[in-house]
């Protein structure tokens, strides 16, 4: 170590001078008062985490019922993805496209630089190296994020892998890592008390492609500060996916095995909120069908060696929403959050220290304390717990996580969804025509905004792939970079594309589908549709199921409530179109010219 290193690095656990001197330059900016190399073990957990509770950040949850289990009840200011203050900071800005913000780089940079001069005083700045994906993958994605909070130390251990191990093999082959710099903006004053969630009012969740680096100040929640999560494994990842060729996508990815023991894995692209946790978690409702779980957030795909799409999940947690995740909709995810080794955060607390939100179960407490700390009763008139509260918890604990999950060339994508919460005009499920239409499914996807952003909840807005606030540059080359890669798969193998709807309304308001266990049924008519065995209608679409073509066995529903769910509707498919054109207008030139093809299509189908 040079003679000149800050005091602040004596002991430092690496002689990685990338690293090294990021880290000065970072603690030289950011002032803390210590810095703490993140190991990952078991006693650092533990510590950690007694110090969050002695700092009243966390609360221990009753071990009986949720052992080694924390609840966070965060700022009510800082709880969900602050999209408006995201940036694509590329140094053109064409580059980052119309679904982005954008500044320029350097003044951009001049400007965070201001933010963190001096915002980690009084704390200790936590560097954290960690991998998405196989610490023993062909070509390992390695990080660092440097972080004033030990939250998110806390919660990056159950979503990434980090720690010793991950260090010495950055050290070890001279690896390239993104520096992700994350403060909550709240420096503390000699002899100043802290708050339980510091966090700034001020927010900027920066991203600069070409330098691959990350820089996010004010918010201590998580896609906004967990940054392997989104900030990496999507925005970041979906320009080093476009450079090297693989594709880096917000996806769920689900193991399936047939009756006949035939396994088909399915890879599921919704917005957030809209069913993908669910999904990847499911229980059938059908006879001999089994899932098993690979990922439920971020799916890593590149083409392998015989052009089939390859999978990984990047990621070694679970960041759910809790509300609607109960032991009727989802014992999975149940049964994995009752093992214990979880974060909660903006959920409510029964009186017996556990847990509690909207939908756990059936049976609503008479008391809880609420996620503001507020005494809560039934007749409150308000949700316990916050609508985008969450549970972080470790993939491992799931019982039907798929063996593959471990493996690091993934598995085969056989099929792939892409889903939207709309109430009307889309069908359960839609087969492309092929795989260019396929991509325009995805291309074209809609849903209403969910609590997972920060903004107004039920508006319908176009997002494509389910990626509109992930891709880290132009929308439109990312559409071309979809078309180009998967022109070099084997044609034949690639997945077959649908699109799904769980959350289309009937007339009277309610949901027209079941979902979740009975989405099997669905999962299986896609597959049967690939062995060609499912019948269905065509229309202008695609292909929709007939009734009998669906396997209702032991579902509640009239022939005539089926159809509600399945139906095309040529009416609200014209009523859709000008949304269409003005949503492929927006892309100027950048849009492929098969997408537009696509449109005039479907626009002389429909008529
Ligand atoms: N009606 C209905 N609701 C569903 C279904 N699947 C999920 N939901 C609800 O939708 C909400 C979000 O579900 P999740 O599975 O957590 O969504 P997600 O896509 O994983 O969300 P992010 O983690 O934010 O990306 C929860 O309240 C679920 O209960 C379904 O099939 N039908
Ligand atoms: O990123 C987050 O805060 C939570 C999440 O998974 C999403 O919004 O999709
Ligand atoms: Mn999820």
């Amino acid at each position: 170590m040079g003679a000149t290193r800050l005091r602040l690095l004596e002991g430092a656990p690496t002689t990685y001078e990338p690293l090294l001197s990021w880290v000065e330059e970072v603690a030289e900016l950011t002032q803390p008062d210590r810095i703490h190399w993140v190991d990952g073990s078991e006693a650092e957990y533990r510590k950690l985490t007694d110090e969050l509770v002695a700092a009243g950040t966390l609360t221990r949850l009753n071990p009986d019922l949720f052992p080694n289990s924390f609840a966070a009840f965060s700022d009510p200011a800082d709880v969900a993805r602050v999209e408006e203050q995201t940036f694509i900071c590329s140094r053109n800005e064409r580059d980052a496209g119309f679904t982005n913000n954008w500044m320029e780089p350097s003044e951009m940079k001049t400007k965070l630089k201001g933010l963190f001069s001096g915002s980690m005083r009084g704390r200790t700045m936590y560097v954290i190296p960690f991998v998405m994906g196989h610490l023993d993958a062909e070509d390992p994605k390695f990080g660092v994020e440097i972080s004033d909070s030990a939250y998110v130390v806390a919660s990056m251990r159950i979503m990434a892998r980090i720690g010793t191990d991950v260090l010495k093999k950055i050290e070890e082959t001279n690896a390239f890592f993104v520096p992700a710099l994350h403060s909550v903006g709240a420096p503390l004053e000699p002899g100043q008390a802290d708050v339980p969630w510091p966090c700034n009012p001020e927010k900027w969740i920066v991203h600069f492609p070409e330098e691959r680096s990350i820089w996010s100040y004010g918010s201590g929640y998580g896609g906004n500060a967990l940054l392997g999560k989104k900030c990496y494994a999507l925005r970041i990842a979906s320009v080093m996916a476009r450079d090297e060729g693989w594709l880096a996508e917000h996806m769920l990815i689900l193991k399936l095995t047939s009756p006949e023991k035939k396994v088909y894995n399915v890879a599921a692209a919704f917005p957030s909120a809209c069913g993908k946790t669910n999904l990847a978690l499911l229980d059938p409702t059908i006879e001999g069908w089994k899932v098993e779980t690979l990922g439920d957030d971020i799916t890593w795909m590149r083409f392998g060696k015989e052009g089939e799409l390859r999978a990984v999940n990047p990621e070694a947690g679970l960041f759910g929403v809790a509300p609607g995740t109960g032991w009727g909709t989802n014992p999975n995810a149940m049964r994995a959050i009752a093992k214990g080794n979880s974060i909660f955060t903006n959920v409510a607390l029964t009186d017996d220290g556990g847990v509690w939100w909207e939908g756990m179960t059936e049976e609503v407490p008479e008391h809880l304390t609420d996620w503001q700390g507020n005494e809560w009763t039934p007749e409150a008139g308000r949700p316990a717990a916050h609508p985008n509260s969450r549970f972080c918890t470790p993939i491992d604990q799931i019982d039907m996580l798929a063996p593959e999950y471990f493996a690091p060339n993934g598995v085969e994508v056989h099929a792939i969804l892409f889903g939207g919460r709309r109430k009307t005009t889309i069908p359960l499920v839609t087969q492309s025509r092929t795989w260019a239409n396929g991509i325009f499914m995805g291309a074209t996807l809609s849903s209403e905004t969910t609590a997972a952003a920060a903004g107004a909840v039920g508006v319908v807005r176009r997002d494509p792939m389910a990626m509109l606030p992930f891709i880290g540059y132009d929308a439109g080359d990312y559409l071309n970079h979809w078309v180009r890669l998967s022109a070099k798969g084997n044609a034949a193998r690639l997945p077959k594309i649908f699109l799904v709807n769980w959350f289309r309304r009937t007339k009277d308001g309610g949901f027209a589908w079941p979902g979740f266990g009975d989405n099997s049924r669905v999962l299986k008519w896609a597959i049967e549709r690939i062995e060609g065995a499912a019948d269905a209608v065509e229309t202008p679409i695609g292909f929709v199921p007939t009734p009998e073509s669906l396997d209702l066995d032991g579902l509640d529903m009239t022939p005539e409530q089926v159809e509600e769910a399945v139906h095309f509707d040529a009416d609200e498919w014209r009523a859709e179109v000008p949304g269409l054109e003005e949503w492929f207008a927006r892309f100027g030139g950048s849009l492929p010219l098969s997408l537009t093809n696509e449109l005039e299509g479907l626009k002389k189908r429909l008529g």
